[in-house]
């Protein structure tokens, strides 16, 4: 596989609705992207002067779950997931060899997975990963405790998650360095392990009140990509956001990101010209407490999008 080259800053954006519910077990986070394509977010990303390639699909990769996916010791539809996401993976391969950049409405965290092998795939192993969340998403699937495998992504991201039915295709390219969290609260002691032993840089919300999200996040961009020359694919997980801001998600956890946190995040990375691929995942439209809470849930998800695209206050 040939690397090609970073074209920083392109001017089309390929949009992917992955309407994916199977690394969870609460349905409707398969209807956040139809609900942010309702919203208005395409029209929204064509006024911010990108040109949008979006082919009018939502896809369910209905026509990829097995007839049989039985569970790998509590690992839950495994074949299906895995299935799924190397098709994410090969359709945004695709696109960003074209040279487009490419955001994907999510479904949940699991087809990180294939986003991420997609971006790495065409940038190798330059690309940085910026994973804004609640949680590391990190666990083996030895380690996960829930089986959930929205839970898991990044451990075969690294080559981490040994042999798994399903998931043969992944190459794992992204090294530990170039990945670094912001937003953690939740993270599992075997996660916690696992961010140790390999020297993963995080700033939870300690980090994020201690030095204040512009402090972090120039943190963090000089882990990962100190000069500003590298691709950044973002991968932002609505949970990351206090439950107040974002209520309508399937594992919130209080004591999140504020409404201009998470935007400040998406602002900054902007400026840096560097963002290749974006994913914003795990809004559940079904969720929350009345009809008010998910549409701000889903409002938040196109404001992030926007941000991340170059929108600015002034
Ligand atoms: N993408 C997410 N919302 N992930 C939540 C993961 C929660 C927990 N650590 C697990 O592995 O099950
Ligand atoms: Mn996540
Ligand atoms: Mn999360």
């Amino acid at each position: 596989m040939t690397e090609s080259k970073f074209i920083k800053s392109p001017s089309s954006v390929a949009v992917l609705g992955v309407s994916f519910s199977g690394g969870q077990p609460k349905g409707g986070v398969d209807e956040g992207p139809i609900r942010m394509i309702e919203h208005g977010i395409l029209d929204q990303i064509k006024d911010l002067g990108w040109k949008v390639d979006h082919d009018g699909r939502l896809d369910h990769y209905k026509d990829l779950e097995p007839a049989e996916d039985p569970d790998i010791g509590i690992l839950k539809r495994p074949r299906y997931v895995g299935a799924v996401s190397k098709a994410v993976s090969e359709a945004v391969e695709s696109h960003a060899r074209q040279g487009q950049m490419v955001l994907t409405l999510g479904g949940d965290h699991s087809i990180g997975l294939g986003t991420v092998s997609g971006s790495t795939a065409v940038y190798g192993e330059d690309t940085c990963l910026i994973w804004v969340d609640a949680h590391a998403d990190i666990n083996t699937p030895d380690s996960t405790d829930s089986g959930n495998l929205h839970g898991c992504p990044i451990s075969w991201m690294l080559g981490i998650a040994g042999k798994v039915e399903g998931f043969e295709w992944v190459q794992p390219r992204l090294k530990p360095s170039n990945l670094v969290y912001i937003g953690l609260r939740d993270v599992d002691p075997a996660e916690k392990r696992i961010l140790r032993e390999h020297n993963i840089k995080a700033f939870s919300m300690f980090e994020v009140d201690k030095y204040g999200i512009g402090k972090v996040v120039e943190m963090a961009l000089d882990h990962v990509n100190p000069d500003r020359t590298k691709p950044i694919h973002l991968s932002f997980d609505v949970d990351a956001l206090d439950p107040s801001v974002a209520p309508a998600t399937g594992t919130p956890v209080r004591g999140g990101l504020t409404f201009r946190e998470g935007h400040y995040i998406c602002e900054a990375i902007a400026e840096t010209k560097c963002l290749v691929a974006l994913d914003v995942v795990e809004v559940n439209p079904l969720l929350g407490s009345d009809e008010a809470s998910w549409q701000q849930t889903v409002k938040i998800g196109c404001s992030l999008v926007r941000s991340a695209l170059g929108e600015t206050l002034l």
